[in-house]
């Protein structure tokens, strides 16, 4: 029987990111209690927050099983319930550590804590020995293990029963030897280039120019849609195998502003704004994922302007409340960048291109002259955000839209009918009571400017909002 007074702690190792966890076994006449896993005690202490999912035990009978080593596309929390083995740590994550080991005796007053990519291994060391462990995604049989074999003589791990003499499978006899090794892809490191990215939303205006942009910037991009992929189906969202990815970036989002005050529009904006992004911030938690999501300035009233990033929600309509619904859910993924945006112009659906429509039908349109803001054009959205993940910027909300002098809708409208050669006169400005006046639409924040301070601390600069709708215009 062990018993130990120690105290719970929690000690780094020479593998990036695994943990040797001192654990406090009470005994007394009857045998002996421990915390085997205590979140809060352990997450204080410097143990992630890493959402274990599924309990596996090994019963192992004899003196000598070794298993392994074979690294797993999961975090893992090992200890024993009784007995005692010799473990074996092996990193095969790519980059500088790939190679280095740590080994060490576990016995119930010892548990470690493996992230994915690290190669794990044991020897039992007393027969009937109970090895436990905790893992953060549910098994499939599609996972792809990195093995490394016990015997490789690189790593030369000090057996304390030689292999000859251990109880080994033949699996484990076969694995390859180090210089053998396709090491595991880095993960949960610091994000850039050569990360793997689920875009959601991929056929939208942002979408669209994020598939072009990540691969410009070397990101392994894939790109999903409706309505193959629905980021509000729960079910399909936990199922999916997020060991793919690295970073997801949610483009996707109801954006009919007046369609979303509808009996139809309201559920499905709300489905899109706000339980989709909840999926992926819970994917993101339980997988170790970074996420980037993309909200508005319609999550504000609109009172104050520049809005800053801590400014409180205060949403008008539907719209903005189900994306300050989605921002809620966000914020608690432990790795996310929460993007603010406004006024999104691209290669889709937009104001721009509807003035440039009524201006080449001849068409002399009333525009509202009350409500001010930046465009964005997704050029510069884009870029930010790929300029976020590859510099790793500290975690946390950014504002992000065009610079430049802030304007009204009626401003760009005569700007778009000017640069097309018509006569900006033809815009009619007029304001937003005026022109919603008798019509069930939703309210509008008038003021919409963001503050950029933030964004641009980390060195990104988005172009001159006017000077990008010139090009956009000549584009057309
Ligand atoms: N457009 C704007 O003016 C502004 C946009 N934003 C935000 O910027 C982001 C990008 O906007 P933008 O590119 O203009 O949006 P778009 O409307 O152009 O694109 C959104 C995409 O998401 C898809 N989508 C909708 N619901 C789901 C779902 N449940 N699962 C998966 N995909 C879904 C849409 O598919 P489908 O077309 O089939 O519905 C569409 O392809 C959004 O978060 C938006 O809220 C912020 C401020 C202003
Ligand atoms: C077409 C038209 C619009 N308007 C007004 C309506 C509206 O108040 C404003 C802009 O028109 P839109 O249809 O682009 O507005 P809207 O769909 O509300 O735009 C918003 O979309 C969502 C998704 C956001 O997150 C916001 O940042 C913002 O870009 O101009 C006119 O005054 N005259 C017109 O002829």
């Amino acid at each position: 029987m062990t018993t130990t007074a120690k105290p719970l702690g929690v000690e780094t190792t020479p593998i990036p990111g695994f943990l040797r966890i001192d654990l406090t076994v009470h005994g007394d006449n009857r045998g002996w209690f421990k915390e085997n896993w205590q979140r809060e005690k352990m997450v204080a202490l410097g143990l992630p927050d890493f959402g274990p999912v599924q309990n596996n035990i090994s019963f192992n009978d004899e003196v000598g099983v070794t298993r392994g080593i074979h690294a797993e596309p999961w975090d893992k929390y090992v200890s024993v319930a009784t007995g005692r083995v010799f473990g074996a740590w092996v990193d095969l994550r790519e980059g500088p550590s790939f190679g280095a080991v740590y080994t060490c005796e576990i016995d119930p007053s010892v548990a470690v804590f493996v992230p994915r990519g690290v190669g794990n291994a044991y020897q039992t060391l007393e027969p009937s020995t109970a090895y436990t462990y905790l893992v953060n995604d549910h098994w499939s049989p599609d996972a792809q293990y990195t093995f490394l074999n016990l015997a490789d003589e690189t790593v030369a791990v000090p057996w304390p029963i030689p292999l000859d003499d251990a109880i080994l499978s033949d699996k484990d006899r076969a694995h390859p030897r180090l210089a053998a090794v396709t090491p595991f892809p880095a993960v949960g490191r610091p994000a850039g280039p050569g990360r793997r990215v689920l875009v959601t939303g991929a056929n939208g205006q942002l979408g669209r120019e994020l598939m072009s942009q990540l691969a410009d910037a070397g990101y392994a991009a894939t790109g999903v849609d409706l309505p193959e992929f629905d980021i509000s189906d729960a079910a399909a969202m936990d199922a999916l195998d997020w060991s793919a990815y690295d970073i997801i970036i949610n483009a996707a989002a109801w954006t009919n502003v007046d369609g979303a005050e509808t009996p139809e529009g309201r559920p499905a904006a709300w489905r899109a704004n706000a339980t989709g992004p909840a999926n992926l911030a819970r994917a993101a938690t339980r997988h170790g994922l970074t996420l980037v999501h993309v909200s508005s300035e319609y999550t504000f009233d609109g009172t104050t302007e520049p809005h800053a990033e801590d400014e409180p929600p205060s949403p008008l309509g539907v719209y903005g409340q189900s994306k300050a619904g989605g921002d809620a859910a966000v914020v608690a993924a432990p790795s996310h960048y929460l993007v603010r945006t406004s006024w999104v112009v691209g290669d889709g659906k937009n104001f721009v291109r509807t003035m440039a429509s009524l201006a080449e039908r001849g068409i002399a349109p009333k525009v509202v002259d009350d409500q001010t803001g930046r465009l964005t054009f997704t050029t510069d959205l884009a870029a930010g955000i790929i300029h976020l993940l590859s510099s790793s910027a500290p975690h946390g909300t950014y504002n992000l839209s065009g610079e430049g002098p802030v304007v009204s809708w009626a401003d760009v409208a005569k700007r778009v009918y000017e640069r097309l050669g018509h006569d900006p006169s033809e815009v009619t400005p007029i304001t937003t009571e005026e022109y919603f006046a008798g019509q069930d639409v939703a309210p509008r924040p008038l003021k919409s400017a963001l503050d950029l301070s933030r964004i641009k601390s980390t060195g990104f600069t988005p172009g001159d909002s006017m000077e990008r709708l010139d090009a956009y215009i000549a584009n057309l």
